[in-house]
């Protein structure tokens, strides 16, 4: 069902995984497509399959811990696409680091890109919605490690509690613009990420090479590691009408792993 038809949504770190899968679904649902990222090459591949489903898409590249190049980026949707209606922060970036190791520079870095970029979308989206004059939603990526501090990921973990804590201060800011904010927490989605997370573990406990990825895996009850399209089945239900009553949550989106 094209439950988005004609909207337009932007979508951060969509040149692959998560973003990807969500820009791809939100398509399906009717949306035409701003997709951001870092890498030009990714994006367009990213493009040239949204437009394959019969939608208009554009390419912006941005780093989204720059709050004047997400400013650009909700510039660059509105005037190609000619609206503006959906703002996905999915960009994100790991970090394996004991929490006694890690670096002023190594948290700086992920608090810039996980938790500044999430603000700065938050920021630049609910202002283009009232300067349009109608209401729109915000839906930002978090995790089970924003409900579970994870040992190794500790810094990261904390990344994720603090979008939790913008998508309920925002909710209630912006509900009387007719904004609602929500947030989605994948479990363990075999990405580009959980490469990175796996190698870093190998590196920090000496674990063998896919061993921690199977540790986790294990434990989800569903019996399966999760897949982006599972989470963007989830971000079209935020994206669409049938979440219109709902504001300021954070669901978890994992197969059964976290219970809260
Ligand atoms: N993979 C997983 O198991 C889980 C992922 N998440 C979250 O989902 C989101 C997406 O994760 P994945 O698709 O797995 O990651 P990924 O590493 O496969 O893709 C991330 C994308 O974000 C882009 N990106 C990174 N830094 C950026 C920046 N400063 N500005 C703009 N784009 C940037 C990358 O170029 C890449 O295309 C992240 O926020 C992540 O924390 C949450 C829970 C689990
Ligand atoms: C990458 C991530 O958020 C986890 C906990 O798997």
């Amino acid at each position: 069902m094209r439950t988005i038809d004609g909207k337009v949504a932007l979508v951060t770190g969509a040149g692959q995984g998560i973003g990807r899968a969500i820009a791809l679904r939100l398509a399906k649902d009717g949306a035409d497509i701003a997709i951001v990222d870092l890498h030009q090459d990714k994006m367009a591949a990213v493009a040239a399959e949204v437009a394959a489903l019969g939608r208009k898409a554009t390419t912006f590249v941005a780093d989204v811990g720059d709050r004047d190049q997400v400013y650009a980026a909700v510039e660059h949707a509105e005037k190609t696409l000619g609206g503006f209606d959906i703002m996905v922060n999915n960009a994100g970036i790991a970090q394996v680091r004991a929490l006694l190791d890690v670096t002023p520079a190594e948290t700086e870095r992920i608090f810039r890109i996980n938790v500044d970029g999430v603000l700065w979308g938050i920021q630049a989206a609910a202002k283009k919605f009232r300067a349009r004059g109608h209401k729109g939603k915000i839906i930002n990526a978090s995790s089970i490690a924003g409900h579970e501090g994870y040992a190794l990921l500790g810094v990261y973990s904390a990344t994720k509690f603090a979008i939790r804590a913008l998508t309920q201060a925002a909710a209630k800011e912006l509900a009387s613009s007719g904004i609602t904010v929500n947030a989605y927490c994948p479990g363990v989605v075999g990405t580009d990420m959980w490469v990175e997370i796996d190698k870093g573990m190998v590196e920090a406990t000496g674990a063998e090479p896919g061993a921690t990825y199977r540790k986790f895996v294990e434990g989800i009850a569903l019996g399966r590691a999760e897949t982006p399209d599972d989470v963007a089945a989830f971000v079209s239900y935020l994206a669409g009408p049938d979440a219109d009553y709902m504001t300021g949550q954070a669901p978890m989106i994992d197969g059964g792993l976290v219970y809260r």
